[in-house]
């Protein structure tokens, strides 16, 4: 029997309609227009069964904000938030001659699949009494009497909350191989449980080697190789007398007009790189390497920024910031986040990447990783 599950679409909506009204008595049934509605509302939540291509049920739900569905959810519209934590479930149906083959347990572990990868905090339902050792096989866990009297029938509030998979809670060390204040601010946003180890490598050599054998390609092509390989060599060190840890590097350079402009080497170098970077759009780069067990995601980010025009009131800004010392511990001789925002135009792209860490997208990729690593055990 071959059985597929997708996701559905309009031109399914005869065939759900039937299925619906199979399944339900008139006071309980979705209407037509309700269910072309949530089609059109919340496709990625809406997944129907086929049997040797025949749809033979569906199961769908708005994502809501709350862990209980109210009977308004299932009328107003505007109650379905894309962002929203729980997953509902509105309808599972499968027609008579296809019961009792597993097809809606099937339907139903899809979209707790489909909910988990999303995110979401966990998954809810109502149903009536007689449904709850099923839903209950599920892992979902009854609440109660609920407040609903769709259908003048009495329904229970049926919840499954999802393992709480943040950092935190897992039994992980996390070492950050940088020095950079900055970088251990931002990743703190993803989680606070971590270490800092600095890694000591050779990064003029290792710029050197990238930059001779540099062929053909675009000079960012070039850049990116670049930051992340230094972001990698960073990781690779403290992963070498951490074998257990998760570690993360990272580098940043400056791109401007074909050339890499790195941490300036004297206050006349920070001063040369600040004139230049005046008037133009140049591009900043940060490479990024977790390195995990055997597991490894090494990715880098670009953001364009641009500079307002030299003026007088920016060379004196420029002098009076090179005299602080601030520049020589940036790439580029500037920070976003100090005095150099004012000369700042505009930018395209994300403005941790600037400051030298995309903490968003390392976010992302720890907990990919994590995800992997659970689901292979
Ligand atoms: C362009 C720019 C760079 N920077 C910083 C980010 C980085 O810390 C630094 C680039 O130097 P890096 O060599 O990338 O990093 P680092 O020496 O500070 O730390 P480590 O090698 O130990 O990880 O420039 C800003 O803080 N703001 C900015 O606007």
């Amino acid at each position: 029997m071959q059985v597929e599950i997708r996701k559905a679409d309009l031109q399914d909506l005869d065939a759900l309609k039937i299925i619906e009204d199979t399944c339900f008595p008139e006071a309980e049934a979705a209407t037509l227009e309700s269910l072309s509605e949530r089609l059109q509302l919340f496709p990625e939540s809406f997944l129907v069964v086929e049997v040797e291509g025949v749809l033979v049920g569906f199961v769908n739900g708005a994502v809501i904000d709350e862990p209980i569905i109210r009977d308004a959810h299932y009328h107003d519209a505007a109650l379905h938030n894309p962002d929203g934590a729980y997953q509902s479930v509105f309808g599972l149906d499968v027609s008579p001659n296809h019961r009792r083959q597993g097809i809606a347990e099937k339907l139903l572990t899809a979209l707790i699949d489909a909910a988990r990868q999303a995110g979401r905090k966990g998954l809810t339902l109502c149903c009536k009494e007689e449904k709850i050792p099923y839903y209950e096989k599920f892992g979902l866990v009854n609440s109660g009497k609920s407040s609903s009297t769709h259908g003048n029938a009495v329904w229970y509030d049926m919840i499954l909350h999802f393992e709480e998979k943040r950092i935190e809670k897992m039994d992980l060390k996390i070492i950050l191989a940088s020095q950079s204040p900055r970088r251990s601010e931002l990743l703190s946003l993803s989680t606070k449980d971590f270490a800092v180890q600095v890694a000591d490598i050779d990064e003029k050599a290792i710029e050197e080697r990238i930059l001779a054998e540099a062929g053909q390609e675009k000079f960012l092509d070039t850049a990116t190789e670049l930051v992340e390989t230094l972001a990698r060599e960073k990781a690779s060190v403290i992963h070498h007398e951490n074998r257990e840890a998760m570690v993360i590097g990272s580098d940043t350079v400056v791109v401007l007009d074909e050339k890499i402009l790195g941490k300036p080497v004297d206050e006349a170098d920070a001063y040369a790189m600040l004139r230049a970077l005046a008037g133009k759009t140049h591009s900043v780069l940060t490479g990024v390497s977790i390195l995990w067990g055997e597991k490894e995601e090494t990715f880098a980010s670009e953001t364009k920024v641009s500079f307002f025009d030299w003026d007088d009131r920016m060379e004196a800004e420029v002098k009076a910031y090179v005299a602080s010392g601030k520049p020589m511990d940036k790439a580029g001789a500037y920070g976003i986040q100090e005095e150099a925002a004012l000369w700042v135009s505009g930018i395209e792209g994300d403005y941790n990447t600037i400051v030298g860490f995309p903490v968003a997208l390392v976010d992302k990729a720890i907990h990919r990783l994590l995800t992997e690593a659970q689901t292979e055990k």
